[in-house]
């Protein structure tokens, strides 16, 4: 697997060959060429990828083609869904697929996952319909979830993106440590009305587990231990859960060779079919399944995971290390949030598979915003700030909210922002228009530099016909997919995260010292903040 040194080599070169050509190459100047459209836009259906405003060409992207084909990124894709151990730190396959059905259903391991489903989905319709009560006998009207990282991150995502479907209980997440967070979401909850889901594939995160011995708390404080009917939880550890008090019929599995970051389509998508049902939660698994597909047969021209992982490895080899994730869409709010997991947690590594230095920049620092709001805070760096940041832009069509003309305001700001970044105003149009207001022309002189927009600053547009569960699965799916691509094109496994064990070893072993106990095994600025800490509190 991965590409051959030689080949590799000179389809490199002839990308950074393309890059030093085109990075001089006003955007303005391209977007005019001819045939843009044709060349650098993709759909599967009503899913339209449009890069006609990155800094890209067809020659640039035959070369990022071929650099592909030499990195062996469609036989490791295919490896993937063949249930090939492609995770190779961890020795096991990644598997994330066959929670949508799509790989094969003989594929070793992967021969409970409709049985899983099939029970949590029950499950969650209990919970909806009142069938599964309360301590007291009554409905649930509330529901906490209980995980951090993957087992939160994308149900909080999920839950907020159908807001508009939502038609059970009230789905809350507690993901810190922080009691505050715990505190927050409890504040105003009934817990004789409240159901908890603890959600962690370990059972061991210290996160985790200390709200849910909290939550647990709370909900025996008012119902004693009939509280525990409250509970559910979501785990690969069974022995973990039994022991925490959650019996067998109430806890759902799923496997090893799902990675955290990659699990809402199974168990941990839990929440998610409790707010909005079982038949919208497989519309989910059915869009992403649609984007597998996509992804397992288009070619690679056309395929829009292979064409978005080939943005991604071309802006880092125009020296870009940014990129600002923006959804139009206040559903969408915890999409870059998201999103920075499945990339960073994947491609935010420096050694290649075989554990040799990575010879070039890897992943990219994702962050983001909804639009508009973004444009009323940080937008005026991308415009005219030092640095070339790309944006990553998510449009529907159709607004699920039929308000007055709120979304053709939305799209208007949408369709600008990226045209404006790409084209600017040069300072001679700045003073025509100050001109034109009748401005002095000492006062037009003088603005003229400050309200000139170099442009020249790229951008891809994500269009889709309208945001339900079908399209956010297929969304989803596209930046897994994406993910996968850039990292078998940089030689990275993607689904190993080894840069998160290093700050909680080092956590638990300086609880004891936070609390009070031997602090003299640590560094001196350690120490020092923990006098501090003690100090201040004591204070
Ligand atoms: O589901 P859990 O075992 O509780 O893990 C929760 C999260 O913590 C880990 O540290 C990883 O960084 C994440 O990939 C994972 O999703």
């Amino acid at each position: 697997m991965g590409g051959h040194g030689q080949e590799m080599a000179a389809a490199w070169l002839a990308v950074t060959d393309h890059a030093d050509r085109l990075r001089p190459q006003p955007l303005r100047a391209l977007v005019a060429q001819p045939g843009r459209a044709q060349a650098l836009t993709a759909a599967l259906d009503d899913l339209t990828l449009d890069l006609t405003k990155e800094k890209l060409d067809a020659g640039a992207l035959a070369a990022l083609i071929s650099l592909v084909q030499a990195s062996g990124a469609p036989a490791l894709r295919d490896a993937m869904a063949d249930g090939k151990p492609v995770n190779n730190t961890e020795n096991r396959p990644a598997l994330h697929m066959a929670l949508r059905g799509s790989v094969a259903p003989d594929t070793p391991g992967v021969a409970e996952v409709a049985a899983v489903r099939a029970r949590f989905l029950a499950f969650a319709e209990a919970v909806r319909s009142g069938a599964y009560v309360a301590a007291d006998g009554g409905r649930f009207t509330d529901v906490i979830n209980i995980g951090i990282g993957g087992s939160d991150l994308g149900p909080v995502m999920a839950v907020r993106a159908l807001a508009a479907d939502a038609d059970g209980p009230r789905v809350h997440f507690v993901s810190n440590v922080d009691g505050a967070h715990l505190a927050d979401v409890t504040r105003g909850l009934d817990p004789a009305r409240t159901m908890v889901i603890v959600a962690s594939k370990t059972f061991t995160t210290q996160e985790t587990m200390t709200n849910a011995h909290s939550a647990r708390a709370w909900l025996r404080a008012a119902a004693g231990e009939a509280g525990d009917g409250h509970l559910a939880a979501v785990s690969t550890n069974l022995d973990a859960c039994a022991a925490f008090g959650v019996p067998e019929d109430r806890v759902f599995g799923f496997w090893d060779w799902v990675g955290g970051r990659y699990s809402l389509w199974g168990a941990i998508g839990l929440p998610i079919a409790m707010a909005v049902g079982g038949a919208r939660f497989e519309r989910l698994l059915a869009g992403a399944a649609a984007m597998d597909r996509h992804f397992l047969e288009a070619p690679l021209e056309a395929n829009l995971p292979f064409l978005l992982g080939m943005v991604g490895v071309w802006r880092r080899a125009m020296g870009w290390p940014t990129v600002a994730l923006i959804p139009y869409d206040q559903r969408l709010e915890r999409f870059p949030a998201y999103v920075q997991q499945l990339d960073m947690e994947s491609l935010g590594k420096g050694v290649a598979r075989s554990g040799a230095p990575l010879e070039r920049s890897s992943g990219p620092v994702i962050w983001g915003e909804p639009g508009t709001n973004a444009q009323h805070s940080f937008f005026q760096l991308l415009h005219q700030g030092t640095d070339v940041i790309p944006v990553e832009f998510i449009l529907a069509a159709e607004p699920r909210e039929t308000m007055d003309d709120h979304h053709a305001k939305l799209v208007a700001n949408c369709l600008a922002q990226s045209a404006a970044l790409a084209f600017g105003r040069s300072e001679e149009e700045a003073r025509a228009e100050m001109a034109a207001k009748g401005m002095d022309p000492a006062e037009i002189a003088r603005l003229a530099p400050h309200r000139a927009f170099p442009g020249d600053r790229p951008s891809l547009t994500i269009l889709h016909r309208r945001l339900d569960a079908f399209a956010l699965g297929r969304l989803i799916a596209l930046y897994e997919h994406r993910v996968f691509v850039e990292a078998a094109v940089w030689g990275i496994n993607p689904f190993d995260q080894w840069g998160v064990e290093l700050g909680k070893a080092m956590a638990s072993d300086l609880l004891p010292a936070v609390k009070g106990g031997d602090a003299s095994g640590f560094d001196a600025g350690t120490r020092f903040l923990l006098d501090r800490l003690a100090a201040l509190s004591a204070g």
